[in-house]
């Protein structure tokens, strides 16, 4: 580690991501995209001292004193998935209606929903396949709500009796639904903990934006107190964990030091780190770093890479593409690969049938001989603990103005109000390009208010076209094929 407590992050994660990227070249003998500048990006201010976030334990605090006769609860926030094949257009419309994941000029948010019905029915006969071939609906909901037991078994065992709570963003139990069973429950004391290690806008920002937004409208919850663990990929436990599942998987290949490492992300579009800001991308790299520095210390110092997968619609998302790499290291005469999916914690739809299926099927073209993946941790044992820890260390918290407050800025995990975090990035946002094309047509914003609604009108009723008769200009683009 690079990092000493102490040293000013924004020095510290800079050199360490650039100074991954060299491994990764000289490694692979290819170079990757540049590492983005990570002190410029508006969220490092709640990046702590890697050592001390490394370092943390539950045993530091007085737990019983910190609870009182206070009910704690926990909320976890996550994705969601369709449950069924019916349900997969309504949980695209959900997905693609989030201004968090295609964000519209402010002159033509009115248009946000029916564009989100227009893609989510152009999309979802593709989806539908995906989801039938892993079993007719996502396995989210049961993962997470196992996870959920987990957690609060593990709580209970280290004498925080919590409860724990599950809310998804674009299917049920939503989080809408969390919050009415937490007031029900007259939790006094909540930690909010996004299931996503590192944090993006597109995923935790969007889950913490609408929670600001119920919180804001809800008398009972703005008086309650409550903390927020943006993100959580450079905790000891998490790293452990991901190391131990990825030496486990490497015994099982023949020559089990000449398989690469292969971390597979989700991407997200270049914009939104470039230009709104996302730390996605650095602390996706940070993350790597860290399970490739934990391997090491296990004497393990395999070839490793990182790329990023299931890009939608034809814009520029975070590269390397997984798809391309794999073919990149095939014609390099790579033989032996191991999978290893980073961006989330439960099996799912791109792990399943994207990464399992597909890119699978493309190593084994390019000339990949054994192909491996590390599996989703789940509920993994030392990772629920290692979040039960989280959970525990962010108790002194809750309540606490934790961003201004110069004691919380040095706790052990970062911490923030959702409202702090989310006026963080706010504060230098500037609006996200939508990942799908369609609307990217020169506008400015001095265009005429009107003369600009009755134009996008009039391309709403040539989209209606296209979809209701399947001919028009984006499928002779291609602009619909390439959805993933
Ligand atoms: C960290 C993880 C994720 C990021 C970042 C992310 C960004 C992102 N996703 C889309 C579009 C889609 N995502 C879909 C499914 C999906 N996405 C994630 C995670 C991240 N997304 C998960 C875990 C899942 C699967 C849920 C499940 O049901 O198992 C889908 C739907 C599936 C499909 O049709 O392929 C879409 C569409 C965008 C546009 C985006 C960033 C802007
Ligand atoms: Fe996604």
């Amino acid at each position: 580690m690079c990092c000493v407590s102490g040293v000013h992050v924004d020095a510290c994660v800079s050199f360490n991501v650039s100074r991954n990227c060299a491994v990764a070249k000289d490694s692979l003998g290819w170079s990757g995209t540049s590492p983005s500048l990570y002190s410029k990006q508006p969220f490092n201010k709640f990046l702590l001292p890697l050592k001390a976030l490394v370092t943390s334990t539950s045993q530091d605090f007085p737990i019983a004193s910190l609870i009182g006769e206070e009910k704690v609860g926990v909320l976890l926030l996550n994705l969601g998935g369709p449950e069924t094949l019916e349900d997969v257009q309504p949980f695209l419309f959900n997905l693609f209606a989030d201004p968090d994941i295609i964000r519209l000029p402010r002159l033509f948010r009115f248009l946000q929903k029916p564009l989100a019905q227009f893609i989510s029915v152009a999309r979802a006969p593709k989806s539908k396949e995906g989801y039938a071939s892993i079993g007719g609906g996502s396995p989210l909901r049961q993962i997470t709500d196992a996870q959920a037991e987990e957690l609060r078994k593990s709580l209970w065992e280290k004498q925080v009796p919590a409860k724990v709570y599950v809310g998804m963003r674009y299917w049920h139990p939503f989080t809408e639904e969390a919050i009415e069973q937490i007031k029900r429950d007259g939790i006094t004391k909540l930690v909010v903990l996004p299931l996503y290690p590192q944090f993006s806008i597109s995923t935790s920002g969007s889950s913490l934006r609408l929670l600001e937004s119920i919180f804001r409208e809800d008398e009972y919850l703005v008086n309650m107190q409550h903390t927020v663990i943006p993100s959580w990929y450079q905790r000891e436990g998490y790293i452990k964990a991901m190391t131990n599942l990825i030496e486990k998987e490497l015994e099982k290949f023949d020559r089990p030091e000449q398989a690469v490492i292969f971390f597979s992300a989700h991407g997200v579009p270049l914009a939104y780190v470039e230009e709104a800001g996302d730390p996605y991308k650095a602390e996706m790299e940070e993350c790597v770093d860290l399970i490739m520095e934990e391997l090491e210390k296990r004497k393990i110092i395999n070839a490793y890479t990182l790329a990023y997968q299931s890009r939608v619609g034809p814009v520029e998302w975070l590269k390397p593409y997984t798809d391309e790499t794999i073919i990149e290291l095939g014609k390099k005469g790579v033989k032996r690969l191991l999978a290893v999916p980073i961006s989330f914690v439960s099996e799912h739809i791109e792990t399943l049938e994207e990464i399992d299926v597909e890119y699978k099927e493309l190593a084994l073209k390019s000339g990949i001989e054994k192909w491996g993946r590390v599996p989703a941790l789940g509920c993994e044992p030392t990772f629920i603990s290692d979040l039960a820890d989280a959970v525990i260390e962010s108790l002194p918290y809750v309540g606490a103005m934790a961003v201004s407050n110069l004691e919380a800025r040095q706790s052990l995990v970062p911490l923030g109000s959702v409202e702090e975090l989310l006026a963080v990035y706010d504060s230098k946002r500037r609006e996200l390009p939508s990942p799908v094309t369609v609307w990217e047509w020169g506008w400015t914003r001095s265009a005429e208010t009107w003369n600009g609604r009755a134009a996008m009108l009039a391309v709403l009723v040539l989209l209606v076209l296209e979809v209701t008769t399947g001919q028009g200009f984006l499928h002779q683009w291609g602009i619909f094929p390439s959805f993933h």
